[in-house]
């Protein structure tokens, strides 16, 4: 076998005649493939109905009907007519699919008849996927099994089966490494890897990161050809038809002529009034509700969409798979004019973990479910298809792992940046240190906060302010607040893990690294509390021993 025999071979083995993102349905369902047996096999319709329902199966009961008399089919002969059968529509179509098939099956045998009419109906069941076929591969054109996990490899950069075992058959091992990414052919998406603790941050990507919003959506890979505007979803499907809004945005505000990015589509809406900096996003749930076969216009009407943009593969001709992120993402940048359907994923680049705290908690403010960590490595290249260690992701509910309450006293006030400029930012708190007598600086907390709750404290501490430390505080300089209050006002607290922190004083004694507490959230005020009947650091020493952070 050679050529256009194992291309289509390899389509039909996975049950189709074409590459996963093409629309390869046959438009054959139960009433055109039952007549058409009927016809073949000369037998009355009420017949093949009988016996489907003992079988279950149309493919088994035109292998029972079969007499046999059919000659072996060559594969260019089979794969021609589904084609035909395919390209079949408009008025008389389904006569004429109906013909198609009965001519086919009068001509196969019965073991052939079965398996096509699977394929027809889309149910074919070999029992082995695409894994399987990779092996075969690797088996027929190198002549050895270990060359199945480079296949694989490629497999994720050309995801047309039928190109990569014609290539193969073609060239054997030195088709291997050799495909790129090419426009209206989707690369697998790169993915994640999901890390245990906050601190496996640090250990896995050292130094400088950049960390992003992570959207809770449909993964999309959007090629942009000329005019030519085509949307893949993350399992390679073509979803162009469900984003007209998309599609439209790309072409009137992207410029490049050929481009393909990633991102990740999402229910959103961003502030409409001007004094409005509020974004909102949606529920994955209400995205669902734009997968649909009609009324596609009215719906992107009743839920919005934006895509979020975090990578760029492909410009101009170029494959970008073998850039590293941060050459990549500034190319997005260039490329991607911003506007309310097509944004930027959000991000940071840091090489600070409390930072990364912080940003972590923002996005858990506007609803989102986490972050994903980037490298900015120079070898930090898209892996397609991979869960990579080049990418991190971490959520909320990653976070959960410990959930206590606090008693903290308020020592500070952050305001808010950026567009929260000059409202409420964070509140800087502390436990009691009852050996010292004095105040330690715990945690900062961005998070929970009602806007009545934040006036509320605002009104509360307005009486307590004062210009310098109270000697009965102890704060870093690299933690000062915007505004310094006397330890009054009593929060309780929802945290997460007890960790050590170069930025808080909690129990630091002689040392340099404190206490903090991560992830606070904050849940009321305590008006029944005073200073004196917040967390002491011993109780907290005790709690982080207890619990083996
Ligand atoms: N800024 C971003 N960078 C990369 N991926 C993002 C980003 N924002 C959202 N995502 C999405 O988050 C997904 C990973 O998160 P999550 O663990 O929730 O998804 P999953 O489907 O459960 O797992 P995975 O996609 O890793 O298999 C990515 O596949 C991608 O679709």
């Amino acid at each position: 076998m050679e050529g256009k025999e194992v291309k289509d071979s390899a389509y039909l083995f996975l049950g189709s005649i074409g590459p996963a993102f093409e629309k390869t349905t046959l438009g054959v369902g139960d009433k055109i493939a039952l007549k058409a047996i009927a016809s073949a096999y000369r037998v009355s319709e009420e017949e093949v109905k009988k016996r489907y329902s003992t079988t279950g199966d149309l493919g088994d009961v035109a292998f029972e009907l079969s007499r046999g008399e059919g000659k072996s089919l060559t594969i260019d002969e089979v794969f021609g007519k589904l084609r035909e059968i395919k390209e079949t529509s408009g008025k008389g179509s389904q006569e004429e699919k109906v013909r198609l098939l009965s001519s086919i099956l009068q001509r196969a045998s019965p073991e052939e008849g079965k398996y096509i009419v699977r394929i027809v109906l889309g149910k074919l069941r070999l029992g082995f996927g695409d894994q399987f076929l990779l092996e075969a591969l690797s088996l027929a054109f190198t002549g050895d099994k270990k060359y199945t996990a480079k296949i694989k490899e490629s497999y994720n950069v050309c995801t047309d089966i039928g190109e990569l075992a014609e290539s193969l058959s073609e060239h054997g091992t030195r088709a291997l490494g050799r495909f790129s990414i090419k426009l209206g052919r989707p690369v697998r998406s790169m993915l994640a890897q999901r890390v245990e603790s906050f601190e496996e941050i640090e250990k896995r990507i050292p130094g400088e990161k950049a960390v992003e919003e992570k959207y809770d959506g449909e993964r999309v890979q959007i090629h942009k050809n000329g005019n030519e505007i085509k949307a893949f979803s993350r399992r390679l499907e073509d979803i162009t038809a469900q984003y007209p809004d998309l599609v439209e945005a790309v072409r009137r505000d992207i410029n490049a002529e050929k481009i393909v990015l990633d991102g990740e589509i999402i229910a959103y809406v961003e502030g409409s009034k001007a004094d409005d900096s509020t974004q909102e996003f949606y529920s994955f749930q209400r995205l669902m509700q734009r997968r649909r076969k009609y009324e596609v216009q009215k719906y992107a009407e009743i839920f919005p969409v934006a895509v979020f943009f975090f990578d760029i593969l492909y410009l101009e001709g170029k494959s970008l798979l073998k850039e590293p992120y941060p050459r990549r993402r500034a190319l997005l940048e260039e490329n991607v004019k911003q506007s309310e359907a097509l944004r930027m994923a959000g991000r940071i680049v840091t090489d600070n973990l409390e930072e990364i705290e912080d940003f972590f908690n923002k996005t858990l403010e506007k609803k989102l479910e986490g972050i994903i960590i980037k490298s900015m490595s120079s070898n930090a290249v898209y892996e397609a298809g991979k869960r990579s260690w080049f990418w991190l992701k971490w959520k909320e509910e990653y976070a959960e792992g410990m959930r206590e309450t606090f008693d903290l006293v308020i020592v500070g006030k952050y305001y808010g940046r950026g567009k929260r400029k000059g409202s409420f930012g964070a509140l800087l708190c502390a436990i009691l240190n009852e050996e010292e007598q004095r105040f330690e600086t715990f945690t900062k907390v961005g998070t929970g906060f009602t806007e009545r709750d934040a006036k509320e404290i605002d009104s509360l501490l307005s009486e307590h302010i004062v210009n310098e430390i109270p000697k009965n505080v102890l704060i870093k300089s690299r933690m000062m607040p915007d505004i310094l209050v006397e330890p009054t006002v009593v929060i309780e607290v929802l945290g997460a893990e007890i960790t050590k922190s170069p930025g808080h004083t909690a129990g630091q004694g002689e040392g340099d690294t404190g206490l903090a507490l991560r992830f606070p959230r904050f849940l009321r005020i305590r008006y029944d509390k005073g200073p004196a009947d917040v967390n002491t650091v011993k109780e907290i020493m005790n709690l982080k021993e207890g619990i083996g952070v």
